[in-house]
């Protein structure tokens, strides 16, 4: 039987109902995630219901790493084999995977990344419309917004009321048809497609409604409408839902979330029981009351008071810095210092800001000091120029209809393959309808190239068909091996880095890149599941698209990362830098009145720490070459005054301090009492 006894009883209440859909709703650290995971445990323990039948989703990589590892020491011993645990986009590809003949795909279907799906939208709109990347940035953005909502190109262009929305549904009719043709999804498709198959082929929908017969969603609050659609259809009129969220932790309206489905769910599911938890167990008495200082300047439908038993803990600091980099420099010898003083991980701490081109200079401090660190999102490992040249082949490998992998390394390292021999073969392979790749070792090119032209792309098709055939007759890590030595690809390297230095790390990026093949192929070996190249490559591009992060969780790194990608996660030390107007909140947001959400994420970095926060801003940061002045952020202004220590402004009384120790003592009194 599962141990529920950690639990208090609204917990405890929370993970044991299942008469109808459920709701927890609650601030942060107060054991929403504990909920899902322990109630997971109880539905597989105590009620009877096989893992294979029950799915978890969250919303980022490391969100459902961190779940599956807590699933996992709850039910030991293989109890938990066959559970879902993903993200949305996850449990998406494998709906689309194994659905992908009723969707209309082919096998082996490609997934677009951001910059992939940007490129073929470029090609769309240098077609019909003449149009700056600022402009291509709004109209990729608009497409996915309308994905989201569901709408398909036809309802996007029945519903356009002026000549923008309109060049904005034309060229997601072209966009989507073109995305079909080359047998590709982009990120949003992950959702979409599976929610319009449902709709389509009820068939199909019984059939996974019968597998999932028990649903639970962390983080419920960050939903989109096409995301919301899954839920519901998967869920039917049945009862088997759970879903935890806290509408003060939205924070991707931008990417189309809707927190009013959380009311929406009232509105379906008019049996809804809702549960509200109230004990944060996550953080200090003063980080909880800054977090809740802060975000009492939000309206509010529901008032959520959060309270907690660890006592009142230690000041939170403000550290005014004369500019970014000194602001870099301090936090990381803050960092070392306390680590030396007291001793700790280094990946106890992390550090936390509104944009990834801050992490760059953190990392060059990091590294002056010889700290270790772990980045997670941004420009890390597969935006590399290196890394996305090697998945070009690999993409390519798994899916020879995957025109724009084709495209990306026809000519790289170079062949001499020229823009005309491209233009000619695409136009070839256009009438022809069929892929580029394909087109290489067709006849018909013949009438069109000059015999040298047409040697070097039959060579080619030859070479990379025969690879393709070794990966998948064969050994598939080696077979990829052989590809990069036959490009010779650190000659390439060699030619187009900087330094040698460079030209090295880069090569050293692509054996790190099919290690992780080797090693996601060795791992299924072990627990006799098989997993081909195409498998190992699908993955690495749904990691790459999804947080773009190395996979080395377990090491002893300090923690670098968006505010945004934080969500969910705790650290005993937490730093949020550059807390200034313009940066946070972000300018964009000034400018669209959108503070509010700015505020929601300020109360997510808060709320991550347990037992200390360090704010710290820049009086001077440069910004586009520039050196702007900055102000502080207004959110500093909005946290309790009398508990922070702001460094320069206001110095604690030795009177205040010591009854601030007389109220820690006495709140660790009680907390004592309760043991
Ligand atoms: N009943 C409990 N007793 C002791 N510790 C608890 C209890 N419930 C949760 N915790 C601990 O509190 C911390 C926060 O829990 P959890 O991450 O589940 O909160 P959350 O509501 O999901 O937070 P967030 O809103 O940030 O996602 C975790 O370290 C968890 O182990
Ligand atoms: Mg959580």
């Amino acid at each position: 039987m599962v141990d529920l006894s950690h639990l208090n009883p609204r917990q405890k209440e929370a993970a044991k109902y299942i008469d109808g859909p459920l709701l927890v709703l609650a601030g942060a650290g107060s054991g929403k995630t504990s909920v899902i995971t322990r109630k997971i445990a109880y539905l597989i323990e105590s009620c009877g219901i096989k893992p294979h039948h029950i799915a978890a989703v969250t919303f980022t990589n490391k969100a459902s790493r961190e779940m599956k590892e807590r699933v996992s020491q709850l039910l030991q011993g293989g109890k938990g084999r066959g559970l879902t645990v993903s993200t949305f986009h996850n449990l998406g590809l494998n709906i689309i995977r194994s659905e992908h003949k009723t969707a209309g795909y082919r096998t082996g279907f490609s997934i677009l990344d951001q910059d992939d799906a940007k490129n073929i939208l470029k090609d769309i709109m240098m077609r019909d419309h003449d149009q700056d990347d600022d402009a291509l940035d709004m109209v990729q953005s608009a497409i996915s917004n309308l994905k989201n909502d569901m709408l398909d190109p036809e309802q996007a262009i029945a519903k356009a009321e002026n000549p923008q929305e309109m060049m904005i549904a034309q060229c997601y009719s072209v966009y989507q048809r073109t995305l079909r043709a080359y047998n590709a999804v982009d990120f949003d498709d992950l959702i979409w497609v599976p929610t319009m198959l449902f709709k389509n082929h009820p068939e199909v929908l019984k059939r996974w409604q019968s597998k999932i017969r028990y649903l639970l969603v962390d983080e419920y609050q960050d939903t989109n409408t096409s995301q919301y659609e899954l839920v519901k259809m998967l869920l039917g009129d049945r009862n088997g839902l759970t879903v935890v969220g806290d509408d003060d932790q939205s924070i991707y309206a931008w990417r189309g979330a809707r927190p009013e489905n959380l009311n929406l769910l009232k509105v379906d599911y008019p049996h809804l029981k809702l549960v509200k938890l109230e004990q944060n167990y996550r953080s200090t008495g003063l980080i909880l009351n800054a977090a809740n200082k802060v975000i009492d300047n939000n309206p509010h439908e529901l008032i959520k008071k959060l309270w907690s038993d660890k006592g009142y803990g230690d000041a939170i600091k403000i550290l005014k810095c004369k500019n970014d980099e000194i602001e870099a420099e301090r936090v990381v010898t803050g960092i070392v210092e306390r680590r030396m003083r007291y001793g700790g991980k280094f990946s106890d701490f992390a550090v936390l800001y509104r944009g990834n081109h801050q992490s760059r200079i953190l990392e060059m401090k990091l590294q002056a000091h010889q700290v270790p660190y772990k980045l997670s999102g941004g420009q890390s490992f597969f935006g590399r120029s290196e890394i996305k040249d090697i998945m070009g082949y690999l993409r390519l490998l798994i899916n020879p209809t995957d025109d724009s992998a084709f495209l990306r390394i026809i000519n790289t390292p170079r062949r001499e393959i020229g823009p005309s021999t491209i233009e000619k073969l695409s136009e070839y392979s256009i009438r022809r309808g069929i892929s580029m790749m394909a087109a290489t070792t067709e006849l018909g090119l013949e009438q069109l190239l000059t015999p040298k032209a047409l040697d070097k792309l039959r060579r080619f098709g030859h070479w990379l068909n025969n690879i393709t055939r070794m990966a998948y007759a064969d050994d598939a890590v080696a077979a990829v091996k052989e590809m990069i030595e036959d490009l010779d690809y650190e000659a390439h390297l060699n030619l187009t880095s900087g330094t040698p230095h460079q030209a090295e790390r880069r090569m050293s990026n692509v054996w790190y890149l099919v290690d992780s093949i080797s090693k996601m192929i060795e791992k299924a070996d072990e627990l006799g599941d098989e997993v081909t190249i195409e498998d190992a490559v699908s993955k690495l591009i749904l990691r790459d698209m999804l947080e773009r992060q190395a996979d080395d969780d377990e090491e002893d790194q300090v923690q670098l990362m968006t505010l945004h990608a934080s969500k969910g996660l705790e650290f005993p030390h937490v730093y949020m830098v550059g807390l200034e107007e313009e940066l946070m909140p972000h300018r964009n947001s000034i400018e669209a009145d959108t503070v509010e959400e700015e505020r929601r994420l300020m109360y997510v970095g808060i709320t991550r720490a347990q037992r200390t926060l360090t704010i710290t801003y820049a009086g001077k940061r440069k910004q586009f070459g520039e050196i702007l002045d900055t102000t502080h952020s207004r959110f500093l202004d909005e946290l309790p005054q009398d508990d922070i220590e702001w460094e320069g402004r206001t110095e604690v009384s030795p009177e205040e301090q010591k009854a601030r120790g007389q109220e820690t003592m006495a709140s660790l009194k009680n907390l004592m009492a309760d043991f």
